[in-house]
């Protein structure tokens, strides 16, 4: 047998070789450049230990020089920080500005030097010698000779940049351009990258390589002799690990597609689409991390993360930490983006599809109106140079409409001018019989009058009691509290929504105290959104002087009904309202609703938006469409595309398939890059009633966390959400039970999907949820059915059989 010119290769995958499967069994056309290629299956045996540990012993000492240098930086930085305070007894002004912005600098570097990084350093390429000099700092990618064997630079990549003494390069940060091609390189187009390593580190210790040979065609060296090849490949190696509760940065396994994105011009929109498991949220928080390391001037302005849940909040947060970025980027749920209010309820499909429309910004108009108005007092008596004045019901109306004119300005902020036009009405009354004034001192004269008229009345309790009460300050909360009932909406609801329509929003917020006190939900904090743009935040009311002889008779209020209702109603608490570049994650899933809201904090700024309207959730997704395209209104926009599936192995892959082409017939699954040789599981139970289900659920649950290492989800219809809780007791932090919507965006080593029809019949959209929750698992997947799933002989419910 003839044995192919390659380089000493060491194999280090176990029998479980995940790698070693992919390679045998791909899968779906049409697949992307193969991230890497068939690696030559011989192995020296006696020398794959003692190349492995040398090639480990090299990059250690490279760590080591690396540490070195970070103390000997972490020892200046310190030093800058004393310095600085010394200066303080200099005293000039020009002294103590330079000081503080040497505390500025060296705490934002100590602050980063002392993050304890896992991986600090976990890249390096060998690359072959370059056509021509760098430009701009940027080397370049073409190859003086393609067919020359030696490596002739080797760049090591990291978290951060570190420089020697010399400033020569010792890490290159990952997201500088020079460390482009460690991303970019692929068999197809190595440019002049000859292997690319990734070096796995614990602490300051190295603990393993895992290469990937670019040019398999030669048969590199470096400083004459053959280059090492070792491992099975990085890629494989980070998708076999088992998964926790928290999403892991992809920084050492990039992929050249996610590599363009987050790369990607930062003007205008990036619109990033793919299935499920294709690297959109990880793709889309390393774009924050490379924005800011781009622009850190510029995107100071802050980044927001829109997520859908709190649960993938949660799950991502932890990424950009790892990447060395925090501070500037806040990740939020869509139902926590007002300050104050965190979302705590589900609606019914029925409902979110009414409270996501568009058409809710009628509705709440009218009832911000109709808030101001209600138990406003129909009367306003007030006397005044010797004259009882009055305005009656029909003229407070007219007045009312004067005020609010066009409608454009926020109600709370109409206040002055409401009382403006009522003490010009009062002054009408009064003046009316008297002649106009004719003379320039005639005209003075009844000027003077008017305003010690202005101030007199302004005084008067009766007066400022009718304004607090006719003009009180509104709350959106309060807003919604007056659409508790029923009726009430269904006469404000006119034509916006059908009468069906306004019973079920109605119901829907028939637990809201009076001041709109209790629970909210996703949809509902958009709602809120959108009514404090309408009311506008209400002035603090002046308190008013008290006269001690009321006091004592008791004859009057202390307090006025202004200050009262502003001591009660929620405090919005500031936040940043505007962001330099906004992500959105799921985009799919946003109403127009939810656009608008997020629309408000992005007026100036950049986006990037991913998303699958494969795995959506809401109804209409033209009416998002054309509400996201409001929000965007002539930015340019990119359009990528992620191919690859980097989740579920293929076995699962071609289970959620079949669902797909029920859900959005033509779309293209994404292609699995792996398989793990395991089929799906299709487990049904034939008897009725709940109690036979939860059995059977939870045997399903234990055998699973016997069977991988890592977490494990069960996956019901949000109607079932306390039955699932209850099948997980017990057995331990690895297992979660999850509604159907709420498993978005997560992943788990193994995933029970429950009640496969009842999740595809919750809503419209259900086929689509039923989509995302059999894409979830990494290794295993079990479908469990009921009776009402119509399973055949082997257990697959009949929605599968497609
Ligand atoms: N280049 C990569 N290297 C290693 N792991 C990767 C890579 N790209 C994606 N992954 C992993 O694949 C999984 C899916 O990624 P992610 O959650 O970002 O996908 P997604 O497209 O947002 O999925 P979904 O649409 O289902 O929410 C994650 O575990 C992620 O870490």
């Amino acid at each position: 047998m003839q044995v192919p010119r390659v380089p000493v290769v060491v194999h280090l995958g176990g029998p479980g070789d995940l790698a070693g499967a992919a390679r045998s069994r791909i899968f779906r056309p049409p697949l992307p450049p193969a991230p890497y290629p068939p690696r030559p299956m011989h192995t020296t045996p006696e020398t794959t230990d003692s190349v492995r540990d040398r090639e480990i012993a090299e990059e250690q000492s490279h760590l080591d020089t690396v540490y070195r240098r970070l103390e000997e930086k972490l020892a200046e930085a310190e030093y800058i920080l004393e310095d600085a305070a010394k200066r303080v007894q200099v005293g000039t002004p020009g002294a103590l500005a330079e000081r503080d912005a040497q505390v500025y600098r060296a705490g934002a570097h100590l602050q980063r030097l002392n993050s304890e990084f896992e991986d600090f350093l976990f890249g390096r390429i060998d690359l072959q010698q370059a056509d021509a000099p760098e430009e701009h700092g940027i080397p370049s990618q073409t190859p003086m000779d393609p067919a020359d064997p030696a490596v002739a630079e080797t760049l090591h990549v990291g978290r951060l940049g570190v420089l020697d003494a010399e400033y020569g390069p010792l890490v290159i940060d990952w997201r500088a351009p020079a460390a482009a091609p460690f991303y970019r390189s692929t068999p197809l187009e190595p440019g002049r990258v000859i292997r690319r390593r990734v070096i796995r580190s614990r602490g300051r210790k190295v603990i393993g390589v895992e290469d990937d040979l670019l040019r398999p065609d030669l048969t590199p060296t470096l400083d004459g002799r053959e280059l090492a090849v070792v491992g099975d490949g990085a890629l494989m190696a980070s998708l076999g690990r088992a998964r926790s509760h928290t999403m892991r940065d992809i920084v050492s396994s990039i992929q050249k597609e996610q590599d363009e994105v987050i790369r990607a011009a930062a003007a205008g929109a990036t619109l990033v689409t793919g299935g499920p498991g294709t690297g959109k949220t990880a793709v889309a928080l390393h774009r924050a991390a490379f924005l800011l390391y781009q622009d850190r001037r510029r995107y100071a302005g802050g980044i927001l993360v829109v997520s859908p849940t709190p649960l993938l909040v949660s799950y991502t947060e932890g990424v950009l930490p790892s990447l060395g970025e925090e501070g500037q980027v806040a990740i939020r749920a869509v139902g926590s983006l007002v300050d104050g209010i965190e979302a705590e309820r589900y609606d019914t499909p029925e409902t979110a599809r009414i409270k996501g429309s568009g058409r809710m910004v009628q509705l709440l108009r009218r009832a911000a109106r109709a808030a101001l108005e209600l138990n406003a007092p129909t009367e306003l008596r007030v006397f005044a140079r010797g004259e009882s004045l009055r305005l009656d019901a029909g003229r407070l109306k007219a007045l009312r409409a004067t005020v609010v004119g066009g409608g454009g300005t926020p109600l709370n902020l109409l206040r002055p001018r409401a009382r403006r036009l009522l003490l010009d009405a009062l002054w009408q009354d009064l003046t009316r019989h008297l002649p106009k004034p004719t003379t320039h001192s005639e005209r003075e004269q009844r000027q003077d009058e008017r305003e010690a008229f202005d101030e007199y009345v302004s005084d008067e309790s009766a007066f400022l009691d009718f304004l607090d009460a006719w003009w009180a300050p509104v709350t959106p909360r309060r807003v919604l509290a007056t659409l508790r009932h029923p009726r009430h909406t269904n006469r404000i609801a006119r034509r916006a929504v059908t009468p069906e329509e306004a019973r079920l929003l109605a119901a829907s917020w028939r637990h809201l105290d009076a001041r709109g006190g209790g629970a909210l939900s996703a949809h509902d904090v958009a709602l809120v959104d959108e009514l404090q743009v309408l009311l506008g935040e209400p002035a603090r009311p002046k308190v008013r002087e008290v006269d001690a002889v009321d006091m004592l008779s008791g004859l009057d209020e202390l307090t006025t009904y202004a200050e009262r209702s502003y001591g009660r109603r929620e405090r919005v608490p500031v936040e940043r309202t505007e962001y330099a570049h906004v992500i959105v994650d799921e985009a799919q899933d946003l109403t127009p609703m939810q656009w608008r809201m997020i629309g408000r904090r992005a007026r100036m700024a950049t986006w990037t938006i991913v998303g699958d309207p494969a795995q959506s959730s809401w109804p209409f997704p033209q009416e998002a469409q054309s509400a996201m395209d409001e929000v965007l209104a002539g930015k340019p926009r990119r359009r990528h595309t992620l191919t690859v599936n980097y989740r579920n192995p293929a076995e699962i892959a071609e289970v959620a398939a079949k669902v797909l082409a029920l859900a959005a017939p033509g779309t293209p699954s994404p292609s699995a890059v792996r398989s793990t040789g395991v089929v799906p599981r299709f487990a049904a139970v034939r008897e009725a009633g709940a109690e036979a289900f939860g059995r059977a659920a939870r045997v399903e649950l234990e055998r699973l966390l016997g069977e991988v290492d890592g977490t494990v989800a069960v996956v019901v219809p949000m109607d079932r959400r306390a039955e699932a809780a209850g099948w997980a007791e017990g057995l331990g932090d690895r297992v979660v039970a999850l509604g159907s919507l709420e498993a978005k965006g997560l992943e788990y080593d193994a995933t029970v999907v429950a009640d496969p029809t009842g999740i595809a019949g919750e809503s419209e959209a259900g086929l689509r949820v039923l989509y995302v929750a059999l894409t979830r698992a990494t290794q295993r997947l079990t479908v469990l059915s009921g009776p009402d799933d119509l399973p055949d002989a082997d257990g697959v419910p009949a929605l599968l059989h497609g």
